[in-house]
């Protein structure tokens, strides 16, 4: 193992043979401590020869099921180098070697907003408001030039960057959800997600549309942010999709009173369990209470 491939790391060290050793040096990058792990892989710091900082995802080929290396892994990594918008996480290189595949992408040093949530309490309705709309931009980007439906949206694949401009990440669901030509949308049959940002369709295990699905995410995501708890008890799945069938009463019925009537309607554009009725992200993003609210925000700092 050369020097400049060496990890320097706190806790887990990353294992290299002398392929991705040689790889490393001739590439000039240098792989620092461990970020964080997800289901399919680990994340690093690194650094590379110019000294620019970045995270590099090391996902473990023989850990994956043939399934998801089939399905979904051509569609993450041509997606994710495509996609260059100031909300989403920027991928800078991608290769593979000694049955892994390492991910270079912009380092963003604030965490994810789980994370802060988390860490912050109370949380201003405005700042909430901010990194949701800088998301719902990076999702809107995703939808409306990649015509790709991401899949995974949640406050874990939410980064905030040095500055605190907030990002998606984690394109490992995305997948192009709309034909190119007539942009007609094609429904999804690949059940994927996070439980309990799950929408009704993709619960029930019925195809639906990718585009509303994220909606519906972004939905639990914004919930999130201004009630620090889920909309629906998604720990009982049959339980789960009676409050979701229970639209407008139900989810009503869970929004803070002193929540503005302006973000209620926001969020019950997001909830409907119709998905022909639910909003597109494109009006999300164009909401004017959204707007006015976002331009209130300050920043934390450092
Ligand atoms: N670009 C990045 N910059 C800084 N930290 C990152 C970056 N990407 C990921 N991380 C850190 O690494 C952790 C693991 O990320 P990863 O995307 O592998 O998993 P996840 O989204 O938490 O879970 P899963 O992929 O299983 O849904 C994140 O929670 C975050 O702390």
């Amino acid at each position: 193992m050369s020097s400049s491939s060496q990890p320097s790391t706190t806790g887990d060290v990353l294992e290299f043979d002398s392929k991705i050793s040689a790889l490393f040096n001739h590439k000039g990058y240098k792989i620092m401590n461990k970020l964080g792990q997800g289901a399919y892989g680990k994340v690093y710091k690194a650094m590379d020869s110019s000294g620019r900082v970045s995270a590099v995802k090391v996902m473990d080929l023989s850990l994956m099921s043939e399934n998801f290396r089939n399905k979904f892994l051509p569609r993450e990594l041509s997606t994710l180098i495509e996609c260059r918008h100031e909300n989403l996480i920027q991928v800078w290189d991608i290769f593979r070697a000694s049955n892994k595949i390492f991910i270079f992408m912009e380092f963003a040093g604030n965490g994810d907003l789980a994370g802060y949530l988390k860490k912050h309490n109370p949380m201003e309705d405005s700042l909430s408001c901010l990194w949701f709309l800088q998301t719902s931009r990076g999702l809107s980007f995703l939808h409306e030039r990649m015509l790709s439906a991401h899949r995974d949206i949640k406050l874990d694949n939410m980064l905030l960057d040095g500055q605190y401009v907030a990002k998606l990440t984690d394109f490992g669901f995305a997948k192009p959800s709309a034909e190119k030509e007539r942009r007609q949308v094609l429904l999804s049959r690949t059940f994927c997600g996070t439980s309990p940002y799950k929408a009704p369709q993709v619960l029930a295990r019925k195809p639906y549309n990718g585009f509303k699905a994220d909606v519906w995410s972004m939905g639990v995501s914004l919930f999130l942010l201004f009630h620090r708890q889920f909309p629906f008890c998604w720990k009982d799945r049959p339980e789960q999709l009676r409050q979701i069938a229970d639209y407008p009463d139900y989810i009503r019925s869970r929004y803070r009173q002193d929540l503005p009537e302006d973000a209620k309607t926001l969020l019950d554009g997001m909830f409907n369990p119709d998905e022909k009725a639910r909003s597109w992200i494109k009006t999300i993003r164009n909401n004017k209470w959204l707007l006015n609210m976002s331009s209130t925000a300050i920043l934390p700092t450092q």
